[in-house]
């Protein structure tokens, strides 16, 4: 271990970040009523430019009337390219009250970026005499977002998460696909005439989870768009469980229980993980650092692996 000890994430389940478009706020009652974790009231790219100023309203009004329950309510802002961004900023810390815990800044490309919103909402927490700091989460989905990525997770204090969106990290890499994450039919390896399919989100996906683990936030897998596939969704989502993610976006609320679903570890999981710390305590007793568990090795790295599972269990369940 490093002299630098490894910061904690934020303890919170964010096993599913549902959105919905600030410009629809018919369905903001249905959000609240969903399962998912975390809500995310957009005010980007679901929403048309015209009707941006209409979409702040509506949230500003939502965050107050509407009855969130225990969610940690979320705004994504529009990016810091656009002249919507500090209105939003301003406008929501202003007059949407104490009930928003955190804002998300799109299309993140350095620590600047994350440094002038932070500067923003710390003049008007100070100014109105706001009681609980607003946390940010930040989307990687550009080029300069993933080559600064450990730079933008150290950026602030109030830095909780960081997702990847891949729709937009398709288009600023270049990539020639109109997926949002998922398969990419043209990205596989041959051998002997069978098509093995590769994952062009891993890369992306494990250098945010490095960044995020070093600086104590908390790493998430964006949009899976095609919400008629829940076996695809299912397969991306165990694949960034897997890597080290601790939830998924909804863009469809038939994809809140499938991120629940994956982001909890299972009973089965769950007990084992129960029984190698047994394992290892017995191993310990008995003056050992390496035991068996089920004709397999375990030691004290298998401690830590198992007391991983064992936490997200325990926080989950509250
Ligand atoms: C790349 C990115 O930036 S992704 C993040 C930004 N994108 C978004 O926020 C998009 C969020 N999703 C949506 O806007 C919508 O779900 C759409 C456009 C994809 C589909 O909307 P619809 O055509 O209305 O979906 P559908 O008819 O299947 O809806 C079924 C029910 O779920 C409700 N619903 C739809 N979307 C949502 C949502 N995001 N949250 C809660 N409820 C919802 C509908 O109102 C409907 O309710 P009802 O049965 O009571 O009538
Ligand atoms: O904002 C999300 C994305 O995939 O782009
Ligand atoms: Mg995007």
């Amino acid at each position: 271990m490093s002299f630098r000890i490894q910061p904690p994430a934020p303890s919170r389940p964010n096993r599913c970040q549902l959105f919905g478009p600030g410009s629809r706020p018919q369905i903001f009652e249905k959000m609240a009523a969903s399962a998912a974790d975390v809500i995310n009231l957009d005010l980007e790219d679901s929403v048309a430019p015209d009707d941006k100023p209409e979409a702040r309203r509506n949230i500003i009004q939502a965050i107050r009337d509407v009855d969130w329950g225990d969610k940690y309510l979320s705004a994504r802002i529009n990016g810091l390219d656009t002249p919507y961004w500090y209105r939003d900023v301003v406008d929501l810390l202003e007059q949407a009250g104490d009930r928003l815990d955190q804002i998300m800044i799109p299309k993140v490309g350095c620590a600047a970026d994350v440094y002038a919103v932070d500067a923003l909402v710390a003049a008007i927490e100070a100014a109105k005499g706001r009681k609980k700091p607003i946390s940010l989460e930040v989307i990687i989905e550009s080029a300069a977002g993933i080559a600064h990525v450990e730079e933008i997770a150290a950026a602030s204090p109030r830095l909780h998460a960081m997702s990847l969106g891949a729709a937009d990290f398709a288009a600023s890499m270049g990539m020639q696909t109109t997926g949002i994450g998922g398969t990419q039919e043209n990205y596989y390896m041959l051998r002997e005439g069978a098509q093995h399919w590769s994952d062009p989100w891993h890369w992306a996906q494990a250098a945010i989870v490095a960044a995020c683990r070093t600086h104590g936030v908390l790493p998430v897998d964006g949009p899976f768009g095609d919400f008629s596939d829940d076996e695809g969704f299912r397969a991306q989502a165990r694949r960034s469980a897997t890597l080290g993610m601790v939830g998924k976006w909804a863009i469809h609320p038939k994809q809140v229980a499938l991120c629940n679903e994956v982001f909890t570890p299972s009973e089965e999981q769950v007990t084992e993980a129960r029984e190698i710390l047994a394992a290892m305590e017995k191993a310990k007793a008995e003056g050992a650092g390496a035991t068996v568990y089920k004709g397999r090795l375990v030691d004290i790295a298998s401690i830590k692996q198992a007391e991983v599972i064992v936490r997200q269990s325990e926080m989950i369940a509250g």
